[in-house]
């Protein structure tokens, strides 16, 4: 778009872009709502283009509202026995004027709609990066679906306003008093009359501005509900069809959608009337008008030759004010989306990102929590509380207790989704809320349990580990793919590397996907690794598999492993056993046997599943042991 079109070079291509979301100079005035300051504030960063688009539209005006003028004075001289051939110098202004009309027509309509584009396209990066800002901890309380639907939806909603509503606001600012002025020339009497129902019709909108933003925003929920629904639906799709919810979920979503249309139609009836009314004051305004103007040809204080101008000139004066009623009708739509765009924009971070300080490279940090205590948003009670211990440098601890006990908040304080509310994560002796942004994924490598891929190659998926997306060549990723133990599995794919993993990497099993993540994490290859050990099962050769392969990823690094499985705990250096947000034990399997009940207890429950495990199998297969002994 930037090479083409008006908007290239001087024009929008001169636009001041805006890397991230910064409230423009007349975003601090207070004393409207702050969607509308925020669409402002935009128009302010893009001023340049604007006005240019700006001046088209006027001059659109100014030439349209001359040749008609013009042509009415023709035709009032023809009437009074001009001759034809004294109007030529009249007919051809008025060719030169229509010209000019098209061309400045053409040239708005295109500068605008492609700044409304561009704004659009430069407000869905800025919500975009405000998601990251604030991911994942500041996203917990909302729905994918209401996301898509602010960042789509209410982000497209804003066209209107930029394309549209913007230009007639100011043209009607520009060119209704100027036409007024030359109307006044004629007859002071006619404009004034025409002026002040102009006001009486831009009045209206005004004084129910809040009734047409509290409509447009049951609308713009109501449309976020359904977009919300429609996509948990298609993510769940697999629940749905499994727990036969089909007819209840369709029926869930028919409401919604009838709740939308309702909810449109108030709106629409609602703000149709108000156009009607509006459009019929200024309609009656050019009358009163014109019935002003006849009376004073009568009283012979207007030249006859003059009337069909003034009644002209008055009729022009509120055509942009027309313009601008019949795309108020939005506002109260484009208001509320505002508001939800600009709700999420300035969603303040859950962890302040300010530090500076790094640590030195080619170093193997310790891990500390100390004495931390932390509560979910929203919730009334700590979910740890005064947490302290400490992973050496090199060491393997395993995060251990029953669900509930913790384990899941201390790793998401060591990958900073939330801040503690009291005491201290550092790494390395540095507190992670003073870490440099970048440096904090530099040194820690988080490996969830819901391991996410993306529907791309395995070469693409596993880059997302590369620092900063440095280029790795094929050998370094056969080494991180072959430490991670799935190297054969790679590369006994048809496409190898370059085989697509399907969405969410469908394609691959559960310990696959996890052995994937662990050699992207190698990749990244920071010294610190924090793993939460998926808590469903694999069967006994995948968990070998992913077994293995973490035994050689940790190698050499710090790790925090959120344990599920026996095998992981008895892997570890050293157990911080949790129960209910406490430490209430530290030590090696053995000594940790010997000395805790609630670690004796939870053994044992592992334990107990194996057993039965063992014997189920035993029944199905009683012969299996001997079968495969004898192979
Ligand atoms: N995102 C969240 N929002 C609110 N509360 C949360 C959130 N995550 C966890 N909690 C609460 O914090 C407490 C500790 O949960 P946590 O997930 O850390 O335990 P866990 O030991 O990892 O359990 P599990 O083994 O079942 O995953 C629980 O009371 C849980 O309900």
């Amino acid at each position: 778009m930037a090479g083409s079109g008006p908007c290239a070079g001087g024009g929008c291509g001169g636009l001041v872009t805006a890397p991230d979301w910064k409230p423009g100079r007349l975003y601090e005035a207070k004393r409207v709502e702050r969607g509308i300051r925020g669409l402002f504030a935009v128009l302010w960063v893009y001023r340049r283009p604007f006005l240019s688009s700006l001046t088209w539209a006027s001059l659109n005006h100014v030439f349209g509202i001359a040749a008609v003028t013009v042509g009415a004075y023709a035709v009032a001289l023809s009437l009074t026995g001009t001759a034809a051939a004294d109007l030529v110098w009249l007919l051809i202004i008025l060719g030169v004027l229509v010209l000019g009309k098209a061309l400045a027509a053409w040239l708005e309509s295109w500068i605008s709609h492609e700044l409304a584009f561009r704004i659009l396209a430069e407000v869905r990066g800025w919500l975009y990066r405000a998601t990251a800002r604030i991911a994942p901890g500041g996203l917990a309380r909302r729905r994918t679906g209401e996301l898509a639907s602010v960042a789509m939806a209410d982000a497209e909603a804003l066209e209107v306003f930029y394309a549209h509503t913007s230009i007639y606001i100011f043209t009607t600012a520009i060119v209704s008093p100027v036409v007024l002025m030359a109307l006044a020339v004629f007859s002071w009497q006619a404009a004034a009359v025409t002026a002040l129902v102009l006001l009486l019709a831009l009045a209206l909108p005004l004084v129910l501005r809040r009734l047409n933003q509290a409509s447009g925003a049951r609308v713009r929920a109501a449309t976020a509900d359904v977009h919300t629904q429609v996509i948990e639906d298609v993510q769940g799709l697999r629940e749905i069809l499994a727990f036969g919810l089909r007819t209840r979920r369709s029926a869930a979503l028919a409401a919604l959608g009838g709740r939308l249309v309702a909810r449109q139609q108030r709106h629409g009836v609602r703000t149709g009337l108000e156009s009607a009314l509006t459009g019929s004051i200024a309609g009656i305004g050019v009358i009163v008008a014109a019935a002003v103007a006849a009376q004073q040809v009568a009283d012979g204080t207007l030249d006859r030759t003059l009337f069909p101008v003034v009644v002209v000139l008055a009729g022009q004066s509120v055509m942009p004010a027309l313009q601008l009623l019949a795309v108020t009708r939005h506002w109260g739509l484009t208001a509320a989306a505002a508001e939800r765009v600009f709700d999420l924009l300035e969603e303040p971070s859950p962890v302040d990102r300010s530090g500076t300080r790094t640590l030195p490279e080619d170093t193997v940090p310790a891990i500390e929590f100390d004495n931390v205590t932390f509560g979910w948003p929203d919730t009334d009670h700590p979910a740890i509380e005064q947490v302290t211990f400490r992973v050496e440098p090199g060491e393997t601890v395993a995060l251990v207790g029953h669900s509930g006990a913790g384990k899941s908040t201390c790793a998401a304080l060591l990958s900073r989704y939330h801040d503690p509310d009291h005491g201290v994560v550092s790494v390395g002796g540095v507190d992670l809320r003073e870490l440099a942004p970048g440096e904090l994924s530099r040194v820690i490598a988080p490996v969830p349990q819901d391991v996410f891929l993306f529907h791309d190659t395995i070469r693409a998926n596993l880059l997302l580990g590369s620092l900063d997306g440095r280029p790795v060549d094929d050998e370094a990723l056969w080494d991180v793919l072959r430490t991670a133990r799935i190297d054969e599995l790679v590369a006994s794919l048809p496409a190898g590397l370059d085989t697509v993993v399907g969405e969410r990497g469908a394609a691959l099993s559960g310990g696959e996907r996890q052995r994937l993540a662990l050699a992207r994490a190698v990749l990244r290859d920071a010294p610190v690794l924090v793993l939460d050990e998926s808590v469903s099962q694999l069967d006994v050769l995948s968990e070998r598999e992913v077994r293995a392969a973490l035994d050689a990823v940790r190698t050499g690094r710090t790790t925090v492993v959120i344990a599920h499985r026996l095998s992981t705990i008895l892997a570890a250096d050293r157990i911080v056993l949790l129960d209910q947000g406490s430490v209430v034990d530290i030590g090696t399997h053995d000594e940790l046997v010997q000395r805790s009940p609630i670690y004796a207890a939870l053994i044992e429950a592992q334990v107990d599943a194996a057993t039965d495990l063992v014997s189920t199998l035993g029944e199905v297969n009683p012969a299996g042991e001997e079968g495969r002994a004898a192979t």
